[in-house]
């Protein structure tokens, strides 16, 4: 009998694909141990490299760091090392950090009588949560809160728990305390029904802000920055009034955050899903993080959920998030949280100053030429000699690049 997909070796996957013999050589390559790769994800057949960098200049908290992203796209190490030099100290904090889950029901009879149920028995829910995870509680972590939503008219009802996961994502860890108390609710609530119960990734009890206070002479080496200043806060105001700015100026936050995320073994679809539904918080979609002008000092404030983890999921298994835990010198959630933070404001900073002086594009064409000299197939040498003429070009573009590369090679 043949066998399914997944019952086979990652090189029989891929010689099922029936791929060129380029392709099924370059998936081939493969740096990961089998053991992980084959365990970590599910029809493994390769694994996909991406490059990373280390962001200069930032100062959190008075402390330096040296920071790894992980990124396709040229301009953004940069930017981020732009931004913070520029910012110079970032004060971040942390007010609590708490991950949330919901047991939601459906075609509910008595809202009122689960609701009232749910604060008069608060005792046995924290014991049965301690006894769906009882580690996370010796790790002084566990249950710290229990209430519920009702959606009356649509007849659904969320049972809402908070739980401090410590120095973990927590998806784990709610969704085995989350079905430990379902149960419960299924002996004491016989005639309603529940849907689901699922961690909530809008981690609004995770909430980190960060800010920065920049004197505006440090805005510019050429113009007025006072102007570039004015201009900034303008630009942060805009981002708020325009979903299509605010989708863009968030997009440049999460440039940092993403790349922070990805080097260091984290879930990036769950930090994205949390910041972009804070960024709808309050009705439309807005941009995050605030400039504002105080007197000759630039004030920056950015403040959004960013439940990261330095154990779990990926970043325990890969090794180079291992790695790149090391060059920041953390094993501290809240102390990764901080620090991606700041490299958002950053990342923030240096593309709203960008835009609204010189234009994104000087500096990002500028480092994206040595992308386009790769892209026409440029090689060794041919790259630096390439991207230096594609510099002194008017456009940049593939023709361009492809002319340029002809000319060189005659
Ligand atoms: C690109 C720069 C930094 C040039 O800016 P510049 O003023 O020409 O740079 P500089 O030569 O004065 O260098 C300043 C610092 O930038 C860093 N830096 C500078 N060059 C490099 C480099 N080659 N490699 C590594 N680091 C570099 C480095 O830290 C350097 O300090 P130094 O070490 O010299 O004391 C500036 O134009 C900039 O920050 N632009 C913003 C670019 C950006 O945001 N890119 C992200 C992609 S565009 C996007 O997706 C976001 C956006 C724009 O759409 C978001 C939005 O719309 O809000
Ligand atoms: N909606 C979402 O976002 C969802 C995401 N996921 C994915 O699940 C992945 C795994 O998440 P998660 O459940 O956090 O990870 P894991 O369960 O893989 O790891 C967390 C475990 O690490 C152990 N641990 C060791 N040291 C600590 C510490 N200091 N603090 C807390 N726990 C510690 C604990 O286990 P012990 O006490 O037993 O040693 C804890 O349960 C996430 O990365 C995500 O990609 C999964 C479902 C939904």
């Amino acid at each position: 009998m043949r066998k399914k997909f997944y019952q086979m070796s990652p090189q029989e996957r891929l010689n099922s694909l029936n791929l060129s013999e380029k392709s099924q050589e370059i998936l081939s390559e493969m740096a990961l141990d089998t053991t992980i790769l084959d365990n970590l994800i599910e029809n493994q057949i390769s694994e996909f490299e991406l490059p990373m960098g280390i962001a200069q200049n930032f100062v959190i908290n008075g402390q330096s760091f040296l920071i790894p992203m992980v990124t396709e796209e040229p301009s953004v190490i940069a930017a981020a090392s732009n931004g913070a030099k520029i910012a110079g100290n970032f004060v971040a904090e942390i007010k609590e950090r708490l991950m949330r889950g919901q047991i939601v029901f459906y075609d509910v009879k008595n809202s009122d009588k689960i609701a009232n149920e749910i604060l008069e028995k608060q005792e046995k829910i924290f014991e049965q949560a301690e006894l769906s995870y009882p580690s996370i509680v010796k790790r002084g972590g566990g249950l710290r809160e229990v209430s519920s939503r009702i959606f009356s008219s649509q007849k659904f009802l969320s049972v809402d728990v908070k739980v401090d996961v410590k120095d973990a994502m927590g998806a784990n860890i709610i969704n085995s305390i989350l079905e430990g108390i379902a149960e419960l609710f299924r002996r004491w609530f016989p005639d309603e029904k529940i849907l689901f119960s699922i961690l909530s990734n809008y981690a609004t009890e995770s909430l980190v802000k960060v800010t920065c206070e920049i004197p505006v002479e440090r805005l510019s080496k050429k113009a007025d920055g006072y102007e570039i200043g004015q201009k900034i806060m303008a630009a942060s105001q805009y981002s708020k009034i325009d979903p299509y700015r605010a989708s863009t100026h968030n997009k440049g936050i999460m440039n940092g955050i993403n790349a922070v995320i990805l080097a260091t073994g984290n879930d990036t679809r769950a930090i994205s899903a949390a910041i972009h539904a804070y960024a709808a918080k309050d009705g439309a979609y807005q941009g995050l993080a605030n400039w504002e002008l105080q007197e000759k000092m630039l004030v920056g404030e950015l403040e959004f959920p960013l439940p990261v983890a330095t154990v779990g999921g990926g970043v325990k298994v890969l090794p180079k998030a291992q790695a790149a835990m090391e060059i920041l010198g953390i094993s501290d959630a809240k102390e990764l949280a901080k620090v991606i933070a700041a490299v958002g404001l950053a990342q923030n900073l240096a593309a709203l100053r960008a835009l609204v002086s010189e234009g994104i594009q000087q500096g990002h064409m500028s480092l994206q030429a040595r992308s386009l000299a790769l892209s026409v197939g440029a090689q060794a040498d041919e790259i630096a000699i390439l991207s230096q003429q594609l510099r002194k070009e008017k456009v940049m573009n593939q023709e361009v690049a492809q002319n340029l590369l002809k000319n060189l090679r005659k």
